[in-house]
């Protein structure tokens, strides 16, 4: 398995960009499965999660192929419908292909994306929703065996905030008969972009980026080409490998309009932010940064995608943070890792109490999940000696060379083999 070694104590400093979004790309995607035909999706990243989805397609006879970071998809309407658990398991995003097999082929065996790193993520709130729109849904065997006849629009009530439940319901309504209405949808910008892509195949929608989305069903579909936003989640990681190393580096395609709290956040903590242009944003330190809280919310509040980055941050700020997890119950993985380089943390239910320390060291660190990898990196780059982040399969499921872009700023981290 491969880690990444990364040696500690090198300033950031440079151009660097940022990849089209993963959580954007994966139902957009996925959205393809709604009508048969020719699609060419651009500003796809090239990363593992992206990789999965696009086997799974194909198991689904839709044929991808993949062209720098333009997918070129041909959707041959054939009448597939399982996605088994061998690729599921890898990527719980793989529920995404549900609502849209259910509204086009009528028919899905998905697998239960099961338990995961950061806590038990149910998908009940997808299935609830999918049958209130008339489908016959049973588990049986760890699979979700779905069929109906057309589906028919509803009116939708999330018990919670779900991104991929009501990505999943919106491509579901786009094809049922009759209109849709759904109530605390998310508002999260990828949900947007994948609106955007859906009107551009010719569904009617209304109330897009709103708590109530309303959807009128349409007959058919006709196949789009699309771009894809660009990656708030890398963004913001960047900026904060940025500003730990006390760097000075211009990040291109920054989703500005998405990360308002994300930059007052930093602003707290003493890191510099100047707005070049509506796409470009240099960011820069000096000295110690400022401890600050940090409570992650849905969209617009602070993501919890970026609670352990941020976390990494604190570890080496003056005084004490508490950072509090209200999305995931056990998004806290990272912990004992950051403790293992010298991270002075406590626990105390859904907050990490973060004492600021001087200095870390560098240590072999195991990643857990996606975000959490990113955080052990970040640490790595100021902590002494040499940093092993081990598993760092995590990393690539949704970062774009990630390392080779962190490299191009003046870090020193290498990729080998013998990870465990
Ligand atoms: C591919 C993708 O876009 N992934 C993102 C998406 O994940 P994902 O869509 O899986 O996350 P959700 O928004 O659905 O989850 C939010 C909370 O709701 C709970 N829940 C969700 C659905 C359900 O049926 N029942 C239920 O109880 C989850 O366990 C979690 O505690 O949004 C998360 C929250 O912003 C992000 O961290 C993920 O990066
Ligand atoms: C949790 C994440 O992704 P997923 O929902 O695909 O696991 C993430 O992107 O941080």
């Amino acid at each position: 398995m491969e880690k990444l070694v990364i040696e500690g104590g090198n300033t950031l400093k440079g151009k660097v960009k940022v990849s089209g979004s993963k959580n954007a790309s994966l139902p957009i995607i996925a959205a393809t499965i709604l009508c048969d035909g020719e699609y060419k999706i651009d500003n796809v990243p090239n990363l593992r999660d992206v990789r999965t989805l696009l086997k799974l397609l194909s198991l689904l006879d839709i044929e991808p192929s993949f062209n720098g970071n333009e997918i070129l998809l041909k959707n041959k309407n054939d009448d597939a419908f399982e996605a088994p658990y061998d690729l599921v398991k890898t990527m719980r995003a793989s529920i995404l292909v549900l609502g849209p097999l259910l509204a086009k082929r009528r028919k899905a065996r998905v697998s239960l994306p099961g338990g995961c790193a950061i806590g038990e993520r149910p998908v009940d709130q997808h299935i609830k929703a999918l049958k209130q729109m008339g489908a016959n849904i049973n588990i049986e065997h760890g699979y979700i065996v779905a069929e109906c006849d057309r589906l028919k629009g509803a009116d939708i009530y999330f018990d919670l905030v779900t991104v991929t439940g009501t990505e999943n319901v919106l491509m579901a309504a786009v094809l049922a008969e009759g209109k849709t209405t759904i109530y605390n949808a998310a508002i999260e910008p990828e949900v947007i972009d994948l609106a955007n892509f859906l009107k551009k195949m010719g569904a009617k929608i209304e109330g897009i980026g709103t708590k109530t989305i309303t959807v009128y069903g349409v007959d058919s579909l006709s196949p789009a080409n699309y771009s894809v936003m660009n990656d708030r989640i890398e963004a913001a990681t960047l900026m904060c490998a940025a500003a730990i190393t006390g760097g000075d580096v211009e990040i291109e395609g920054v989703p500005q309009e998405c990360l308002t709290t994300v930059f007052e956040k930093l602003s707290e903590t003493g890191v510099s932010i100047d707005f070049i242009n509506d796409k470009r944003v240099r960011v820069s330190s000096t000295g110690r940064l400022k401890a600050a809280d940090v409570t992650t919310q849905v969209y617009p509040g602070f993501p919890t995608d970026l609670q352990a980055q941020f976390m990494a941050l604190m570890c080496v700020a003056d005084g004490v943070s508490v950072i509090t997890e209200t999305i995931f119950e056990n998004r806290f993985m990272h912990v004992a890792e950051l403790k293992r380089m010298g991270a002075d943390i406590r626990l105390k239910d859904r907050s990490a109490v973060v004492n600021g320390v001087e200095k870390l060291s560098g240590a072999h660190v195991m990643a857990s999940d996606l975000r959490a990898s990113a955080s052990l990196v970040i640490a790595g780059l100021v902590a002494d000696g040499e940093t092993h982040v081990h598993r760092i399969y995590h990393l690539d499921r949704g970062y774009e060379r990630f390392d080779e872009k962190l490299n191009s700023l003046g870090a020193k981290i290498k990729r080998e083999e013998n990870g465990v």
